[in-house]
């Protein structure tokens, strides 16, 4: 695939959105610019078996199609929400290289998620489908399993300190998300009624 004779430069940040947050979009903003990419996949996880999810799947596609509804290069990609079983990225990446033929791939990561990346199915064989761009979310220095390391690229950005975990606790302690999600994410929230479980 190519732009122009180039190579297409995709993108990928994988996660829970479970709510999509502004922080998410402040890093694929931050990457999209500074890697020069030409589009970024947003891709929610069907049965993110690392996480205790609240939101349902299709709940969690439809905001995060609601949050990038205004942007001209970012998209969501509902591959691993339609895929059965538990959300493995070597899957995620293997479908979007046959969907994507010849483009090249970065798989977006914050560095507290990256800290786990050896219990990720299959990590040694990641790097055979993506170039990983690890971001200072936190600013920790990631451990880089040397079988990956050709792959991985330490991107420093300014990360908004802002977590789903975070959107959830408000919303349970009656607080407003304005500044946190979109407004249209916020508005799907309230109409839906989620993250209320104690409230
Ligand atoms: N504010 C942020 N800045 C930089 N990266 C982020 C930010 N929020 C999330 N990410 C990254 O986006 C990816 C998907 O994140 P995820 O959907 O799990 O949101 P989260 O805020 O980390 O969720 P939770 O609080 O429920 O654990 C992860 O790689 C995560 O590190
Ligand atoms: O492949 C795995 O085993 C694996 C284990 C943990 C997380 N991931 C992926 O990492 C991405 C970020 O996860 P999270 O926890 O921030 O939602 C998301 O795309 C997950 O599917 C993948």
């Amino acid at each position: 695939m190519t732009v122009d004779g180039q190579e297409t430069r995709i993108g990928v940040l994988g996660g829970t959105f479970d709510p999509p947050q502004n922080g998410h979009i402040a890093v694929a903003e931050a990457v999209f610019e500074g890697l020069h990419l030409d589009h970024v996949l947003f891709v929610p996880a069907g049965d993110p078996w690392h996480k205790d999810e609240e939101a349902t799947p299709a709940e969690r596609l439809a905001m995060v199609s609601l949050a990038l509804e205004d942007s001209q290069h970012f998209s969501v990609s509902s591959v691993d929400i339609d895929r059965p079983g538990p959300t493995y990225t070597i899957d995620t990446l293997r479908d979007l290289s046959k969907l994507y033929l010849g483009a090249k791939l970065f798989f977006i990561v914050g560095d507290e998620a990256f800290a786990g990346i050896q219990t990720w199915k299959n990590y040694e064989e990641l790097g055979e489908f993506a170039t990983f761009v690890v971001v200072s979310r936190h600013g920790t220095q990631p451990e880089v399993p040397a079988k990956l390391s050709p792959s991985v690229n330490l991107l420093e950005i300014s990360a908004l300190p802002i977590s789903s975990t975070q959107c959830r606790e408000r919303i349970v302690n009656g607080q407003s998300l304005e500044g946190l999600v979109p407004d249209n994410v916020a508005e799907f929230i309230e109409e839906h009624q989620l993250y209320r479980r104690n409230a």
